[in-house]
């Protein structure tokens, strides 16, 4: 089915996904070895092309390219696709449909039922199937090494892999029927510019401040692949395919970079790429093991909520094993090896990422730009005396408040008998200063105007309407607790008053003044090492929130508190959508 024009001969493809991951630079690379019209095949209802893409820009409109919106559950979407095409390669959609089962065989297992069948209808010449190594992976067993002749896995990581294995066989057997060869490919790890999963994943983790823990020794090896030696192999395949190899044919083949790699060392190279600390903290694998197995226990017996496809505990297993692959089979038999090295990808990646160190925390020091805490403290004359803009003002007023400590909780003496000797004195200080001549050795003494001592009508008024305020919030707090049915406001309203009666009863003094050191100190060292204290708080933070969350499924809450459950229904109310 070679197309000639003008005196050139072209042959046609279809590229199912060919504006996802891995999808885009294939279609890319076809366009750039310019004997192929490509036909790219999506469930976008339009191509939106990104400022980057002129060539798929320019192949559109001079008609080498062309967009179908398909949806590969509906096998006449997929008749219009492909119809006079020699070729197909399908990339199906990554686990983007969480754990409905549902929607997620119909898209992997019924929608490669119905490539094969109109492949076959339509006379393809040959079918190459984006497989993953993950279907022979089993849950926290190490590889070490494997090849092609590995089993199917029996403990498939996760639903969607499952469902990858039984669409990648089904690829496979259809080899040689109406004339149609096909074979598949299973990339190991690949990442990538535009990758949501293993990429954004080291971002999230470098920029969470996770990235400071290594897992384990991280001494395990594991096998990574660019994602254009990924469209580099199938382009690869194919031409094997053509030549009709019975090595080639009806079978699937691992693709790795050729270089395996410690974990530990490919996320210290993503994280300098982009600027990040590398990780320093190690925490015994044994213990991080056990602890994920036990929240995925938990949260399965107590919830509806899946940890399937949660990418969290996927880093965290592949942080622990080794996933080494022989990729002998695809550089023998389809003649691959990788157009871009380890080292190359992650730069370009990290890149495209536009995450560098330089540009996302610019240091408040070198900027006009107010610091985080400076606003947090409201910007104004508090936030200015707290982080010592003024040391003078600062120290003046440090010593008044160590005072003021002094005077009404060190000495001793009840907060009444305090208060009375305090005004006793300032009475005395103001009456002798009143009495004091206008001069005195030729030093002129200021007088205190009585305006001084007044308070304008607009500062009462605020503060009386500040009183209101306050009492009507703690008197709709106290209707909602006596309704008595929500125990999220009732916990709120217990443990802070719990912890105030326990402080005021047996160490406010202690208290206020180791408050009044860290008011005048903790402020100013926050802004000073602000990226490490956010980071470490992240990380106390998200155990907490996990921590919490389980707490709470166990208390009879109010549905709309369980908020895990409405991100849930949310979410599969837009997959529904
Ligand atoms: N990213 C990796 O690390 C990796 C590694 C190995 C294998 N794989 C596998 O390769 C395949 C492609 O991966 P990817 O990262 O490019 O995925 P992707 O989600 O980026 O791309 C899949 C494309 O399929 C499209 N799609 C979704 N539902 C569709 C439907 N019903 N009909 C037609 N098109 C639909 C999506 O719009 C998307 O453009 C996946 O099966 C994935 O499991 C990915």
């Amino acid at each position: 089915m070679a197309i000639v024009e003008e005196g050139k001969e072209f042959e046609m493809c279809v590229v199912f996904g060919g504006r996802g991951f891995i999808g885009k630079p294939l279609v890319d690379r076809l366009l750039r070895l310019g004997n192929w019209i490509v036909r790219i095949a999506d469930s976008f209802p339009t191509i939106q092309l990104e400022p980057s893409e002129s060539l798929l820009s320019h192949a559109l409109s001079s008609g080498r390219a062309s967009y179908f919106h398909v949806d590969v559950r509906h096998k006449s979407n997929i008749i219009t696709a492909i119809d006079g095409a020699s070729v197909v390669f399908y990339m199906d959609a990554r686990d983007s449909y969480g754990h409905d089962f549902y929607i997620s065989y119909t898209i992997v297992v019924q929608g490669a039922k119905n490539i094969i069948a109109a492949c076959q209808e339509c006379k393809v010449k040959r079918l190459l199937y984006n497989s993953s190594a993950d279907v022979v992976l089993n849950s926290w067993q190490d590889i070490n090494g494997g090849d092609e002749s590995l089993p199917y896995s029996s403990k498939f990581v996760n639903m969607v892999t499952d469902l990858k294995a039984q669409a990648e066989a089904l690829v496979l057997v259809a080899n040689d029927a109406d004339g149609l060869l096909t074979c598949a490919l299973r990339p190991s790890y690949a990442f990538g510019p535009g990758d949501n999963y293993l990429s954004s994943l080291l971002v999230g983790v470098a920029k969470s401040g996770w990235g400071k823990f290594i897992i384990g020794l991280g001494d395990n090896m594991t096998d990574f692949t660019y994602v254009e030696n990924v469209a580099y192999a199938h382009i690869c395949a194919d031409k094997a395919l053509n030549s009709r190899g019975s090595h080639v044919c009806g079978k699937a083949f691992f693709i790795t970079n050729l270089k395996p790699m410690k974990f530990k060392d490919f996320v210290s190279l993503v994280f300098q790429r982009l600027g990040y600390q590398r990780s320093i903290i190690k925490i015994p694998d044994m213990v991080t093991q056990y602890v994920t197995l036990i929240i995925k226990w938990t949260v399965s017996r107590m919830s509806n909520w899946s940890t399937e496809n949660v990418p969290v505990f996927d880093i965290i297993e592949l942080a622990l094993c080794h996933r080494k692959f022989n990729c002998s089979a695809a550089q023998k038999y389809i003649g691959y090896s990788p157009v871009v090295s380890l080292e190359e990808g992650v730069a370009v990646t990290a890149k495209s990422s536009q995450l560098t160190r330089e540009s996302s925390f610019s240091s408040y020091s070198d900027t006009d730009e107010e610091s985080k805490v400076h606003k947090l403290l409201g910007g104004g004359k508090v936030a200015e005396i707290l982080l010592w803009r003024d040391e003078q003002r600062t120290f003046t007023c440090f010593l008044l408040l160590v005072f003021i400590h002094y005077w009404f909780f060190l000495s001793g003496r009840s907060f009444l008998s305090s208060l009375s000797q305090l005004l006793l004195m300032i009475a005395v200080a103001l009456w002798g200063y009143s009495i004091l001549p206008p001069t005195i050795y030729g030093i002129s003494v200021p007088r205190i105007s009585w305006s001084f001592f007044e308070i304008s009508e607009v500062d009462m008024r605020n503060c009386f309407y500040n009183v209101a305020y306050m009492w009507n919030r703690v008197s709709h707090l106290a209707k909602l607790l006596a309704q008595g049915e929500d125990w999220h406001i009732f916990l709120k309203a217990a443990i802070p008053l719990y912890v105030l009666k326990l402080v005021i009863s047996d160490c406010l003094t202690f208290a206020l003044g180791v408050a009044l050191a860290l008011a005048f100190t903790s402020f100013l060292i926050y802004e000073q090492y602000e990226d490490e204290i956010d980071s470490t708080a992240n990380v106390i933070f998200s155990i907490l929130k996990v921590a919490f969350t389980l707490l709470m499924r166990r208390l009879p809450l109010p549905q709309a508190l369980l908020y895990s459950d409405s991100e849930i229904g949310s979410s599969r109310l837009n997959i529904k959508q």
